[in-house]
């Protein structure tokens, strides 16, 4: 039996209803902050994150219909079933066992009935020994120079998780190791890391789980015409992460190393594995890898056992369906006050929208698109103040995650300005900010009227040790994998990415046949297309608009 439609549950009523409240000028923020201890009961502590939503629109009778929500949806019930290695991901056959990667316990975890934790585990051991061997120049490059630069080649999640946490991390990277990456399939990406390295020096990381994607295909050609080129052995510089199997996986290509990722680990999700396991093994050491799996197994541990008045990301979860669906914002911004985090955002847009942007439910049944992920964005604070922040205050509103850290990773820079720190500073703003959102502001003139009443959380970390990044990390997985399960779709599928790769083949065949013959002619195809083929091959179509 489906479960029914969200939108036509009892509970998605009451909770509409609830929302009708928040309309009246009672609810607006600058009062609900008044409610005798407004922080406490509206925060939670849990695998090493503080989690605090008292200045999200929401009153302890709307919390209790959103954990009520919670319960009818099943939601720990489908999160232990995705852990346990049921084939959550059901359109394409397939378990989601992300948790895994991170798991050291030693009990077994079951995919097709067979454990895949040995495997898991050899993966593990094969990348510390290789990184060790890369950093400590056992493994040298094909003139005997040991390795001291690192080129990342993949694209979307295959890339995005590893560079999050490599920006994150850095302040613990070898600094005898560049890290570049190389995602883009636009030459300037290429070119820009070709005028940073040094080809000798250099180890190319080529990872893709199906290794047909063609940019990473594209980049990887390249970097081999490259190294031929400056007459270097390409399989003494190359080494692959990819599915056992795929077409990288070719033993006739030799290369330095192989390093297998499983189809049960989704690309958004496969920064745990050894699509992030190499390439951060590499640039900050196996054992700081290590440390992150570590945070977030502990954050895993707690989605799977807290419940859901006391579950971080499943509150998170509960959180945003609440503003999206009936308080009815369309976007969500990540600004963390961290600049280590500065690539949060572009990491958990791709975990997020890639996830949870999907008009049916996992058995098909059509949901109109407001049931469904919202738009995800975000820079670090305070440079987002200074870009989009005029919109978040006086434009239409969104939520905001405001993320900050107690400790900062260089705590040896102490000089003042105005008295405070640096990183006082940043915390004035921290502060400021989600209170300003909240509150709001009256004025004679209305150009300088604040509306106020402008929801956002805030998550506290410690410092930004690898353990903590790892459950930061793991905290937004999870977040994202119990709102999917709120609208029952699929967050492990992305067909919606298939058209635009299609067309771009079809595309890309006129353009080799045009490649072959310079009389190849592009009418025939649709008149816009048309257009830019002609400017692209001719540049004659450019200077008419010009000229226009
Ligand atoms: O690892 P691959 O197979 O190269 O895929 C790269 C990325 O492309 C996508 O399929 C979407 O375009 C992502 O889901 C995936 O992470």
């Amino acid at each position: 039996m489906p479960s029914p439609l969200f939108s036509e549950t009892p509970i998605w009523k009451k909770l509409a209803q609830q929302a009708q409240r928040f309309s009246l000028p009672k609810m607006h923020l600058k009062h609900l902050l008044r409610q005798e201890r407004r922080l406490e009961t509206f925060s939670l502590n849990g695998a090493g994150l503080f989690y605090d939503f008292s200045r999200q629109r929401i009153d302890g009778e709307a919390l209790g219909h959103l954990i009520e929500l919670a319960e009818a949806r099943d939601l720990r019930a489908q999160f232990r079933a995705m852990m346990a290695g049921e084939k959550v991901n059901v359109t394409e056959g397939r378990a989601a066992l992300h948790t895994a990667c991170r798991s050291f316990s030693d009990a077994p975890v079951r995919a097709d009935g067979k454990d895949v934790m040995p495997a898991i585990r050899d993966v593990r051991e094969k990348i510390r020994a290789f990184a060790e061997k890369i950093r400590g120049g056992a493994i040298t490059g094909s003139t005997g120079k040991p390795f001291r630069h690192i080129v990342v080649v993949g694209i979307g999640g295959s890339y995005l998780g590893a560079q999050f946490i490599s920006e994150a991390l850095c302040a613990f990277a070898d600094r005898k190791l560049a890290l570049h990456y190389l995602a883009n399939v636009d030459i300037h990406n290429f070119g820009h890391v070709a005028s940073r390295i040094d080809p000798e020096t250099t180890l190319w990381v080529m990872i893709s789980k199906s290794y047909t994607t063609a940019e990473t295909l594209a980049n990887t050609k390249q970097a081999y015409a490259f190294m031929e080129e400056k007459g270097l052995d390409p399989s003494k510089h190359v080494v692959t992460v990819t599915s056992e199997g795929s077409p990288g996986d070719d033993p006739s290509n030799p290369v330095i190393d192989a390093f297998h990722m499983f189809n049960f680990i989704g690309g958004r999700y496969s920064v745990t594995s050894a699509v992030g396991g190499v390439p951060l093994s590499l640039y900050l050491g196996y054992e700081r890898f290590e440390e992150l799996l570590r945070g977030a197994e502990e954050m895993d541990q707690h989605a799977l056992t807290a419940p859901p008045e006391k579950n971080l990301p499943l509150m998170a979860a509960l959180i945003s369906v609440w503003n999206n669906n009936f308080l009815g914002y369309e976007a969500h911004a990540i600004i963390p006050y961290a600049e280590p985090l500065c690539k949060l955002a572009p990491h958990v847009q791709q975990l997020y929208m890639e996830s949870c942007g999907k008009s049916v439910t996992k058995d098909g049944r059509p949901l109109d698109g407001k049931q469904t992920g919202v738009i995800i964005f975000g820079e670090p604070g305070t440079n987002a103040q200074h870009s989009f922040f005029q919109l978040a205050h006086q434009g239409r509103p969104f939520p905001i995650d405001f993320i900050g850290v107690i400790r900062p990773q260089y705590e040896q820079y102490r000089s003042e300005s105005k008295g405070v720190t640096n990183h006082q500073e940043l915390w004035a703003n921290f502060l400021s900010q989600p209170m300003a959102l909240a509150i709001g502001k009256d004025d004679e003139n209305p150009a300088k009227v604040f509306s106020g009443n402008r929801p956002s959380s805030t998550i506290l970390l410690e410092d930004l040790s690898p353990r903590n990044v790892g459950r930061l990390l793991a905290f937004y997985e999870h977040r994202t994998v119990f709102e999917a399960f709120i609208w029952d779709i699929n967050p492990f599928d992305q067909f919606g990415v298939e058209l635009g790769k299609v067309m771009a083949s079809d595309i890309r065949s006129e353009m080799v046949a045009k490649n072959g013959d310079e009389k190849h002619s592009f009418q025939g195809m649709d008149k816009i297309n048309e257009f830019y083929l002609e400017a692209l091959f001719s540049g004659e179509k450019w200077q008419v608009m010009r000229e226009g």
